[in-house]
Order: C-alpha cells, then structure tokens, then sequence
C-alpha cells in the first residue's frame, strides 16, 4: 500500500512511539489526524509537521480514547476534512498499575472503541474503502511482564482482538486487514517514568530493570519502521510483529485447525 493521498489516524500521536509514528506516516505521504488528551504537544508537532510538509498535511484533535463519544466525533472530523479513513493507529496506552481499571480501560478498552467506530468509515460492506488497523501491543502481549500483570493482561487482549477481528475480516469481506505491533522497551516518557506506576508490584522494580538489562532498550523510529511495515505490506493481516534493538519477528501461533 503507498501512502501518497492516504490517510490516517494515530491516537496517541503527540509523544512517544505515536508522534514517531505521525512524522513516518506524513514523511511517506499520508495526511495524518494526530488524537490525544496533550493538546500543548499536540499542537506543536502537528503545526511543525504543516510547516514542514505543507498545510493541512496533519490535524490535531483532543481526545481522550476512554470516550466513545470523543473518538466519535474525531473521526467524523478527519474523514470531512481529509476525505476519508484508511488507517488507523490504536496506540494510545499506560502504564498504571495502581488505576488498574484506568489502564483497561485506555489500553483494550481504547483499542475496541477505536476499532469499531474505525468500522464505521473503513468496512467496505457499509460503504467505506477498506484499509488497514494497526494497533500498539506489547512484547508484554506475547510473554508475562511481572512487575506489571493489568498492563500484561490488556496487551494480551490487544493482540487477541487484533487477530480475531483480522479473521472476521477475512471471513466476512471487510476490506480490512488487522495487525498487532509489539515492541520489547522503548525510549518514552512512560518508560522513564515506570517506578512510579506499579502500585501492588513496586517491589518487582529490580526483576523490570533486569529484564531491560538483558533485552535492551528500542528508540520510536525504530518502532515505527516496523508500524510502516505492517501498514504498507498488503500480504500482512492477523500478524504480532515482535520488535527488538535486535531485529524483528512475526509471531508464530500454535494453529489448532488441521
Ligand atoms: N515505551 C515502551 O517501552 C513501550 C510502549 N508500548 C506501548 O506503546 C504505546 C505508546 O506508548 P509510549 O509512546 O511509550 O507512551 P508515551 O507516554 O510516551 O506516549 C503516550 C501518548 O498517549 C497519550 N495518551 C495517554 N492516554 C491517552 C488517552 N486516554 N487518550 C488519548 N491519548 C492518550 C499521551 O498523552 C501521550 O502523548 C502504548 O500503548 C504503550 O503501551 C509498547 C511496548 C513498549
Ligand atoms: C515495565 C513496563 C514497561 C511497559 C512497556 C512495555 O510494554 C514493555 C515491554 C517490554 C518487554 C516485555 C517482555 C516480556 C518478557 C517476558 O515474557 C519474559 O520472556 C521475560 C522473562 C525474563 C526472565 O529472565 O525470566
């Protein structure tokens, strides 16, 4: 899929691994809404992307992806202004071990929300073009992080939504194919700012760090190469791409169909 006159929705977009993977989407040549509660980050980066690659070549909006009703209208916006959806980015996610119900309800439940009102404008039986939907898992998605089971739990769900709706697509004719992207650490804030955040498992601070120890730290960009893959190659659909400092690597599922 090329990306010149595509476009495409990040939630999450003003910091971190979103606003890496805005500037990949607008640097390839797609308009991008970037979605978040940073209004202040936001803004910035979307007026110094259209000062960058010209106007109206990204848009921010607030929104808070616990809101059905804020997602909602954000679409609506992006498709009047922009044309149209053909990309979304579920990638808005914490860390908050203590707010535990918080950190479901942003991390799958803000997935789900997005998915479903994405449906609305993508699903090629009810009138939209199709495309694809990529959202931010986890290496936590695939294996236990201990100092963090709430946020474990939702990136398992993230990756089991993911692969379920990319097979009722399939079935069902959606034009949209689904992947999980799931990074191992990544250089953002809310990395920088964990110790903090693990409530019930403070003491597992140290099993944490020794685990970043062994497996290394990934900065955005690195990140967003691989979101950039699974956006543009068409043959991806229903995969958990794994992202290491040491390489990628699509999961292998144990298949229970002969
Ligand atoms: N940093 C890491 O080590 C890893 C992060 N991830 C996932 O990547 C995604 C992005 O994380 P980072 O960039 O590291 O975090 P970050 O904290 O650097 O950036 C997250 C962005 O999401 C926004 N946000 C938070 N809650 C929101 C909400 N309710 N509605 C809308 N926007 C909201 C924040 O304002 C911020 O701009 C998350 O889903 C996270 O779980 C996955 C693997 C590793
Ligand atoms: C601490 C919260 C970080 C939140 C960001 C995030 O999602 C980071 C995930 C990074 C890596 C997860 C790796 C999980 C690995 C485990 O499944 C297991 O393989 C580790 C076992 C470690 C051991 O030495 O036994």
């Amino acid at each position: 899929m090329a990306l010149n006159g595509k476009i495409a929705v990040v939630t999450g977009g003003a910091m971190g691994i979103g606003k890496a993977v805005t500037e990949i989407l607008v640097r390839n040549g797609a308009q991008v809404a970037l979605l978040d509660v940073n209004e202040t980050e936001g803004k910035s980066l979307s007026e110094d992307l259209n000062k960058q690659y010209g106007q109206e070549r990204t848009l921010f909006l607030s929104c808070n992806v616990e809101s059905e009703e804020q997602i909602k209208a954000a679409f609506q916006k992006t498709a009047e202004t922009f044309g149209g959806i053909d990309i979304i980015c579920n990638n808005a996610g914490i860390v908050n071990e203590s707010e535990w119900e918080k950190t479901v309800s942003i991390n799958l439940m803000g997935v789900i929300r997005g998915t479903y009102l994405a449906l609305e404008h993508m699903n090629k039986l009810t009138g939209g073009r199709g495309g694809v939907i990529v959202n931010t898992a986890s290496m936590a998605g695939i294996g236990p992080l201990p100092s963090c089971p709430v946020y474990t739990a939702t990136k398992h769900g993230v990756v089991g939504f993911t692969r379920a709706m990319a097979a009722a697509s399939a079935v069902s004719g959606y034009g949209i194919r689904f992947n999980a992207l799931c990074p191992g650490f990544v250089q953002t804030d809310l990395l920088s700012t964990i110790s903090s955040k693990l409530g019930l498992f403070a003491s597992l601070a140290d099993v944490t760090q020794q685990i970043v120890d062994k497996i290394g730290i990934l900065t955005v960009s690195e990140v967003a190469e691989c979101l950039l893959e699974l956006v543009t190659d068409e043959t991806k659909s229903g995969e958990a791409l794994m992202v290491f400092p040491k390489g990628k690597s699509y999961v292998t599922f144990p298949s229970f169909i002969q």
